[in-house]
């Protein structure tokens, strides 16, 4: 299915610099903040309450652009500082899935209807992308409940299907801000498992901002960031830098 080579990269980061505000005001929420994350890697990111990791994501999502500091997707270059090198709605459609706290499907359509809608707004005909919903919601073993909207299913079933629904367009790279938050160990273990499981055989970079340190073997490599630093704490990860 990946049909690229094995180290290309989903996504790179390079001194990413966030200040907010100026003069008496001014925070730096981010400081040369440098990542590299592979097809199939998956990366958690920790780090304690206002160390910058929401302005992290959002710089990678291409929702809040850094100060200073370069975003690559795909060995693209995409924002340098607040610089656009692509259109960034379509980039983000095109290459990013997002996964939520919670998991923000839309309460009226069904969980079919939630991923294939991903799809149709991203110009697949209604045939295709019902059949491509059905089989996503199959792989993360939710098909049984394909016909039933999102307040009948459990916390941990509404998570997969927003992990289908982040995956439908085949991004290069899904963003999960805390998205096992809502869930009690035991579910919130297996979503971990289930990002490993896609990145794996999808050939997807992920990024996890997690405060949930029972699951930390599921990931490839650990960062994290105290006062707007990160830095890797898995020793393989030095063979990226
Ligand atoms: N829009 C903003 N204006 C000014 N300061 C901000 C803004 N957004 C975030 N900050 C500050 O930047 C720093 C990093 O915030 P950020 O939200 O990235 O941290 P976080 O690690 O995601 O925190 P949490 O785990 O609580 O979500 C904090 O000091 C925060 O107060």
């Amino acid at each position: 299915m990946n049909a690229s080579p094995p180290d290309e990269l989903a996504i790179e980061t390079r001194d990413l610099t966030k200040i907010y505000g100026s003069g008496n005001t001014e925070v730096v929420a981010m400081k040369d903040a440098s990542m590299q994350v592979r097809r199939g890697e998956v990366v958690a990111l920790l780090g304690p309450s206002g160390s910058g990791k929401s302005t992290f994501l959002t710089a990678v999502g291409l929702i809040n652009p850094p100060t200073s500091g370069q975003v690559w997707i795909r060995n693209q270059l995409v924002l340098d500082g607040d610089v656009s090198h692509a259109d960034l709605r379509a980039f983000r459609r095109r290459h990013i899935g997002f996964v939520f706290q919670k998991s923000n499907l839309i309460p009226f359509l069904t969980a079919r209807e939630n991923v294939q809608i991903a799809l149709e707004l991203n110009g697949a005909s209604s045939r295709k992308a019902r059949d491509r919903a059905m089989s996503l919601l199959d792989e993360l073993g939710v098909s049984d409940r394909a016909g039933n909207r999102p307040s009948m299913l459990s916390g941990g079933q509404q998570q997969r299907v927003a992990v289908a629904r982040a995956l439908a367009n085949r991004p290069s790279v899904i963003l999960a801000d805390e998205p096992t938050a809502a869930l009690d160990g035991h579910r919130g273990r297996q979503v971990m498992e289930l990002f490993a499981q896609v990145a794996h055989q999808h050939g997807t970079g992920v990024i996890v901002v997690t405060h949930d340190q029972r699951a930390l073997d599921v990931f490839d490599t650990t960062y994290e960031m105290e006062d707007g630093i990160m830095t890797a704490i898995d020793p393989a990860a030095d063979m990226t830098r």
